[in-house]
């Protein structure tokens, strides 16, 4: 396959250190991420793969600019063209969840247990476009629902997410992260708290929608059990 010409994001030479905090024995800055870079390109999915604690997390959470204060962050870090690293919190609040859509391990503790799932996904798009009429955005969530898969999206739109399963709310989630039409989207472990058949479907339905809507996909894992092998992993 042909890698796109222009990556829709780049990393380039990244570093992350954390200070040392008041309890801690070190003196200095501890380095965890040591000038990694990668590209991710239209319609492919970049997988992220290494041992627990080796950097992978906060990778992701410096390109969505959500590491804490005691973080130092060098290198660059470039979405759709336009470096990301050192912009203001108010462009970096336009960017997560519009520019790039995130997907995490946990579906039910992204979720706020006292609205429906239909409303928390019309939330995040109205978030981003405030155009948006209450109609217009239901109409939008039936369809994203759709496209994610789920049996049936009236339903789920109208549940709570105590009343969805596991497989249901990463769905939802994932409907969600692509709601703004995203350049890239973050997975961050996110099968891990699923049973082991429905981790198959949620990985195939992230790779199928990878292909159909060309966004690109950051995937992070620490399971090498089934990479590189995966047909929906590009490298
Ligand atoms: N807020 C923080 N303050 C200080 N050190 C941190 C902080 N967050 C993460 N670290 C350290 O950074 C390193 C990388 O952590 P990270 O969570 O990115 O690993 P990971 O590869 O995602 O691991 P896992 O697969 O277990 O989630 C670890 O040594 C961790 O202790």
């Amino acid at each position: 396959m042909t890698p796109a010409a222009e990556p829709t994001l780049s990393v380039l030479d990244l570093r992350i250190s954390f200070a040392p905090t008041a309890d801690s024995a070190a003196a200095r800055p501890r380095e965890v991420v040591h000038g990694i870079g990668f590209d991710l390109h239209p319609g492919r999915v970049l997988a992220l793969v290494g041992e627990s604690g080796s950097g992978k997390s906060v990778t992701a959470m410096s390109v969505l600019g959500l590491l804490p204060g005691t973080a130092r962050v060098s290198g660059s870090i470039r979405l759709g063209g336009q470096e990301l690293l050192g912009i203001d919190n108010d462009t970096l609040r336009k960017v997560r969840g519009g520019r790039v859509g995130t997907i995490f391990q946990e579906p039910m503790n992204a979720l706020n247990p006292v609205f429906t799932i239909g409303n928390q996904i019309a939330e995040a798009l109205r978030t981003h476009d405030r155009s948006l009429t209450a109609a217009a955005a239901g109409s939008r969530v039936l369809d994203l629902l759709e496209q994610v898969e789920v049996r049936d999206p009236r339903r789920i739109a109208r549940s709570y997410p105590h009343e969805a399963s596991g497989g249901q709310l990463q769905r939802a989630m994932i409907a969600m992260a692509i709601g703004n039409d995203p350049l890239a989207l973050i997975a961050d472990e996110p099968t891990t708290a699923l049973d082991v058949t429905v981790q198959a479907q949620i990985l195939a339905l992230i790779g199928e929608l990878t292909a159909r809507l060309g966004t690109s996909v950051l995937l992070i894992t620490h399971d090498m059990g089934w990479w590189p092998t995966s047909p929906m992993t590009s490298r």
